[in-house]
């Protein structure tokens, strides 16, 4: 049973996959609540009030997923969760009419002073003369960031007659042309905008994009708003340009800490502020629940997800032809780390027929996962493996080839360590199933699965026997049994599968057998 923690306010309606789901039960509580037991979730959904951080992924060792109820994942140490193999996933498309909506009603607000003048007329005042504003129209509209919510306010701005500006780097042109705006520099916003409004993600470049220097390079008068993230709009340089009437107001949703207490922005009349509320609509909370809900469920049901931070995006189209090699590959390399226990510098991976047509470095990661599994003592899966491998300095390699070895498809592997090195290849036969094809220069046929034992040994008359022998007087049943041989009297291979794991006193006694090379006991 997955244990799910809801640990922010989530639009209920929305955790129906989830709760429908008969694998999964549902804790609503904070992570600070003593009643959670931390140490056994394996999923949590958080929105932007829970930080998710390395120490709270520490106390957290069977979490498998988070899931942001929204676009911004600042509040989540990513890099923590990618280096323990914990997929990230958001919904990056379910508040942005809300958001794009709300940074207009501000906009709109802020230029007509309607929050100044509904608290006048509520303290019983009338001062129609005091709260003159200034009409969107033919005004020259700043966009920083056209992305989903910076692109749906300039189809808004458009409609209303302004002027749209935009900068962002990774603009097309031809984006621009659809959108109908002037894609600029910068700094051509800084100097000609009448309004600014941001709505880049945060980070290390963006933290501070809008700063005093910036500032100094806008138009007197000029309006800022920021229904992004806190930051990106550097707060004291606002406030510092606010007070000596360089700005003319600002509208601020999020803040660089958050609930933001006393602030210097307060002050004064000419800001408007919202508790960050650009996602909170009903519609919106209903689109981010039901998104992160059915991407945990389709996590725990072994398929893919398709919003993840921090694993590459595959269809389910994709993923079903997929499959099959996913499982081999993850098969194929676990055998390679019970066969090769010395400490591994290189695995070299050979693709080759039908398999090079689908996403390869997909299948390398699952390799990898299956090579580290019981290996390490992290749990390595198809979002760490690469950095796994990087930081215990094995170099990796990913060839295509032509050469399939006669089958349709070839998945090839070589282990290098010190003085040897181990190939397997593996190969998927449709109506039939995974075969390991190849083993340490050997050819061979079996199914990669469950209790194996690898024998190398000298082709000599009785070997095959006294193997039997001793299984059979330890009761050990042999399931299967394969072979295979380079020439008649030289070393050969047999694989042998059990109904159960082969104890270590048997091994013991295989081990000391004439004749016998290598012997790795295999358990898949
Ligand atoms: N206030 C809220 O409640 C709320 C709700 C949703 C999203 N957000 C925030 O709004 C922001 C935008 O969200 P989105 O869904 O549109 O994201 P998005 O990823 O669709 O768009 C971000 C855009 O910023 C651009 N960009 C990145 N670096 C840039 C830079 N240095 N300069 C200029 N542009 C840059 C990207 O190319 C992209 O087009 C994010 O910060 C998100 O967290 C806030
Ligand atoms: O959870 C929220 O309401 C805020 C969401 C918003 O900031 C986001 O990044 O999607």
């Amino acid at each position: 049973m997955y244990r799910v923690l809801v640990a922010d306010a989530i639009n209920a309606e929305g955790l129906q996959p989830l709760l429908e789901y008969p694998d999964a039960v549902l804790i609503e509580k904070k992570v600070t609540d003593p009643d959670v037991a931390l140490e056994k979730i394996d999923a949590i959904l958080v929105r932007s009030a829970t930080t998710v951080t390395e120490e709270l992924l520490e106390k957290m060792p069977q979490l498998k997923i988070i899931a942001r109820a929204g676009v911004g994942v600042d509040n989540i140490d990513v890099a923590a969760a990618t280096k323990r193999g914990i997929v990230v996933v958001n919904a990056p498309d379910g508040n942005t009419i809300s958001t794009a909506e709300h940074t207009f009603a501000m906009m709109a607000a802020l230029m007509r002073n309607i929050p100044q003048a509904h608290g006048s007329v509520k303290n019983l005042e009338w001062k129609r003369n005091s709260f003159v504003g200034q009409e969107l129209y033919g005004k020259a509209l700043g966009i920083v960031g056209l992305g989903r919510i910076g692109s749906e306010i300039a189809k808004r701005a458009k409609v209303f007659g302004m002027n749209v500006l935009v900068f962002d780097p990774f603009l097309t042109k031809e984006r621009a042309k659809n959108l109908n705006v002037q894609s600029c520099t910068l700094d051509q916003i800084l100097e000609q905008a009448d309004i600014i409004t941001v709505h880049t993600p945060l980070t290390a470049e963006t933290k501070g994009l809008i700063n005093a220097e910036a500032i100094k390079k806008t138009k007197k008068g000029v309006f800022f708003l920021n229904c992004a993230r806190g930051g990106i709009l550097d707060e004291q340089a606002l406030a510092t340009y606010i007070g000596n009437g360089h700005i003319g107001g600002a509208a601020i949703d999020v803040f660089e800490v958050e609930p933001p207490g006393e602030h210097p922005l307060f002050k004064y009349d000419n800001v408007i502020v919202t508790p960050h509320l650009g996602a909170s609509t009903k519609e919106a909370q209903l689109n981010v629940a039901t998104q992160v809900a059915k991407e945990v469920r389709t996590y725990f049901e072994d398929k893919p997800v398709s919003n993840s931070i921090n694993l590459p995006a595959i269809s389910t189209d994709i993923y079903e032809k997929i499959r099959p090699f996913h499982n081999l590959s993850k098969q194929i390399g676990a055998i390679l780390s019970q066969c090769v226990k010395e400490g591994v510098h290189e695995l070299s991976i050979n693709y080759a027929g039908s398999v090079t047509e689908l996403e390869t470095s997909y299948l390398t990661k699952a390799l990898l996962s299956g090579f580290f599994k019981n290996r390490i003592d992290v749990h390595v899966n198809e979002v760490n493996a690469l950095l796994t491998a990087k930081e215990r300095a094995i170099t990796v390699g990913e060839k295509i080839s032509t050469n399939a070895f006669g089958y349709a498809n070839s998945i090839t592997v070589t282990a290098k360590v010190e003085d040897r090195q181990f190939t397997i290849r593996g190969t998927y036969i449709d109506h039939y199933g995974p075969r390991i094809v190849f083993m340490n220069g050997f050819n061979i046929d079996f199914l990669p699965e469950g209790n194996l034992l690898y024998v190398q040994h000298m082709d000599r008359p009785g070997v095959i026997g006294r193997v039997g022998k001793i299984l059979g007087d330890q009761s050990i049943n042999i399931a299967t049994m394969q072979v295979g041989r380079k020439r008649a009297g030289g070393e050969a291979i047999m694989v042998l599968s059990f109904d159960k794991s082969l104890d270590d006193a048997s091994l013991d006694l295989l081990q000391k057998l004439d004749d016998i090379v290598l012997l790795n006991r295999i358990h898949l």
